[in-house]
């Protein structure tokens, strides 16, 4: 197997360390367009290799996309993050441009490869690198859903005092602070409702800190996070190479799904040896079905400006 990770940076570099470590392939390429930063990346991560005990041949690569010839996974994280204050869709003037370039690029090299979007405005990227390759709807996958809903876990672990890992929960709609639907109807605690422990309040409280998850760590990182997206893109990729069939909320495109078409947005998907392989539809209630609409709207007003850049 072979990974290629664009965009060395802070969940660039965090997401391939995650792959190396867990071995999920023989070799791993990390390419950045600043020079030397992937190679630099690379190289220190292999001096890793015999004190964490891995086998993962790291290559770093300064935009040659020669070296990510042969790729069956690529994840995508090259462009801006944001500062604090800003909204991820603030992005997308010099996000769009970046995602274009290097999703046409890997394509050359790599006609088959799977891709995993992570960049931002995740929704839309993924909208974007869906329009820009023309493969398959099924080897685009947008990384957003994953992370919010191990932040879901993390929130309800904290108002319920127990292991996150305890806990099954899912976050659905689009990657935005106000476009994302953290489904605590469906959240349980080794299968008893977490409803059963939580007062309306906490519940409204663990809805709303999830939603601004990522710009709670903006404010206090003064970037955006890389640790936990870092480790959602590598268990993508874990579940592709490993065909494991996991069942993760993920940015795809939807073809009359939960009523909608001609979109990207998160929904519960099985991620295996060919991508997404099955969209799995809750029985969403009126309520959230409208707030999944109104998540989609947003999602599309942001689409619709790429036809302006
Ligand atoms: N979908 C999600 O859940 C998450 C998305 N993100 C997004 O991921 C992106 C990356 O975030 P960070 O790693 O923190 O940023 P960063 O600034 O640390 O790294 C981005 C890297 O991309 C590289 N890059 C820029 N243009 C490139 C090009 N044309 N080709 C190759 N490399 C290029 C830069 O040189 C830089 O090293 C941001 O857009 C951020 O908003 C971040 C966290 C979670
Ligand atoms: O908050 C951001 O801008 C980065 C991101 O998407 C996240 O951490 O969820």
């Amino acid at each position: 197997m072979k990974v290629t990770v664009v965009g060395a940076g802070a969940v660039g570099a965090t997401c391939a360390d995650n792959i190396a470590r867990k071995e999920l392939c023989e070799e791993l390429v990390l390419l950045d367009i600043k020079e030397g930063l992937a190679e630099g990346k690379a190289q220190d991560m292999m001096q890793s290799a015999t004190l964490l005990g891995f086998d993962t041949r790291i290559i770093g690569s300064t935009n040659d996309y020669s070296k990510t010839a042969g790729s069956d996974v690529v994840v995508v994280t090259s462009g801006i993050p944001r500062k604090p204050g800003m909204t991820r869709e603030e992005l997308i003037g010099t996000n769009a441009g970046i995602v274009r370039t290097v999703c046409e690029n890997i394509l050359k090299y790599s006609p088959n490869a799977i891709f995993i979007i992570i960049s931002n405005p995740m929704d839309t990227m993924t909208y974007l690198a869906l329009q820009a390759t023309g493969i398959a709807k099924n080897r685009i996958i947008g990384m957003g859903g994953t992370l919010d809903s191990a932040r879901f876990k993390y929130q309800l672990s904290q108002r319920l005092n127990c292991s996150p890992s305890d806990l099954n929960a899912v976050v659905v709609g689009g990657h935005g602070d106000t476009t994302m639907i953290p489904l605590i109807r469906y959240a349980t605690w080794n299968s008893v409702p977490v409803t059963n422990f939580l007062s309306q309040n906490d519940q409204e409280a663990i809805v709303k800190d999830t939603m601004v998850g990522g710009a709670t760590l903006t404010k206090l990182i003064g970037t955006s996070a890389w640790y936990a997206p870092g480790a959602a893109g590598a268990a993508l990729v874990e579940s592709i190479v490993r065909d494991e069939k996991k069942l993760f909320t993920c940015c795809v495109a939807l073809e009359g799904e939960y009523g909608l078409s001609d979109i990207c947005l998160g929904v519960p998907v099985v991620i295996g040896k060919n991508g997404w392989e099955k969209i799995v539809e809750f029985g969403l209630n009126e309520e959230e079905q409208a707030l999944f609409n109104k998540s989609a709207e947003a999602v599309r007003t942001m689409n619709d400006v790429l036809k302006t850049l």
